[in-house]
């Protein structure tokens, strides 16, 4: 009987996508990194104007401008998420939101800045209308005496109204990096409980230390994730960088555990930028998702040391 000839070496790369088999990752990494990381430099390089060219007509409304944390990050009209409009009150649909693709769905994350104290009340208006059950928090809301976010949800366990949405802390559970609370939202006579996954030790422009702990925290939310197809909300402080980069390690780490032949990191982020911009945004960050990688990759057990 005729053997099956033997599978491509690999998959061949494209301007979107540079897949890598998983079997050859490692080595790819040592590749990639040699010479001070010139070869990462170069991939990251290429993603630089993806999506760039794409409006943000509705960003730019002279009612929207205020509701943008920085005027250099504006939500793509294609893939805005649009809020119920309130009457016939311009730029009432408008928060700095962006639909960004997953392993599960083409939808699975609604990406966005750190509520500003002007939109916090649009912020929860999105959490409750997309329906979804888990936000992912990855700044401080001061870092080195700046306001980076929000303090959008309550200390303690009394209530407290954002609109016409009432948030009330129903438990808290604090760890080294991160913290987890069950938040039980509240509009009109219906009630939701929403899980709140805050890490805390991630600087700006900057990766987690040690990176792997990026893994864990990714680790950490899948665990505790509601299962169901709903969006998560995903955010730091312009909504970019960290949050670009704990998605696509997310996607990958569920494409390793589906026993995927190949990783296209590269494609991964081309794909989310074409959605929203400058997702995962410095070259450190982008080699901190192959670093993780290679981490569970070799095995490690990821636990923080002692
Ligand atoms: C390099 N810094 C920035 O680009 C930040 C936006 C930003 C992006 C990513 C992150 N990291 S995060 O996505 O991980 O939170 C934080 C802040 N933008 C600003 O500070 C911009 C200035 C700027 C910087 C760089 C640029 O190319 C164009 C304009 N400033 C700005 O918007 O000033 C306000 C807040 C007073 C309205």
């Amino acid at each position: 009987m005729r053997r099956r000839p033997a599978p491509a070496p690999s998959t061949p790369a494209t301007c979107t996508s540079r897949p890598v088999r998983v079997q050859d990752f490692i080595d790819h990494y040592r590749l990639m990194s040699a010479d001070s990381d010139f070869r990462f430099s170069e991939e990251f390089e290429e993603l630089k104007h993806v999506g760039r060219e794409q409006p943000c007509t509705a960003a730019d409304l002279p009612c929207n401008r205020p509701k943008n944390r920085f005027t250099n990050i504006l939500p793509y009209d294609h893939s805005r998420y649009k809020l119920q409009p309130v009457d016939d009150e311009e730029g009432s649909d408008y928060i700095n939101a962006n639909y960004v693709p997953g392993h599960n769905s083409p939808r699975e994350f609604i990406v966005t800045q750190g509520p500003l104290h002007c939109t916090r009340d649009d912020f929860w208006r999105m959490c409750w209308e997309s329906g979804s059950r888990a936000i992912v928090m990855l700044t401080r809301c001061v870092e080195k005496g700046r306001e980076k976010c929000d303090r959008y949800w309550p200390y303690d366990t009394r209530p407290v109204y954002y609109g016409d949405i009432a948030v009330t802390a129903l438990n808290e559970s604090r760890y080294p990096d991160w913290t987890i609370t069950e938040l039980m939202v509240c509009r009109g006579a219906e009630q939701r409980v929403l899980k709140h996954f805050h890490f805390t030790t991630w600087p700006d422009f900057g990766v987690p230390d040690p990176p792997t702990t990026l893994a864990r925290f990714v680790r950490a939310f899948r665990e505790r994730c509601p299962a169901d197809a709903r969006p998560v909300v995903v955010h730091c402080s312009a909504g970019v960088g960290r949050s670009g980069t704990f998605i696509t390690l997310d996607r990958a780490l569920q494409q390793l555990a589906a026993h995927a032949e190949y990783l296209d990191i590269f494609g991964m982020v081309y794909s989310m930028r074409r959605e929203r911009v400058w997702m995962v945004q410095t070259e450190q960050q982008y080699i901190c998702i192959h670093q993780c990688l290679v981490a569970v990759l070799e095995g490690q057990d990821l636990q923080p040391p002692p």
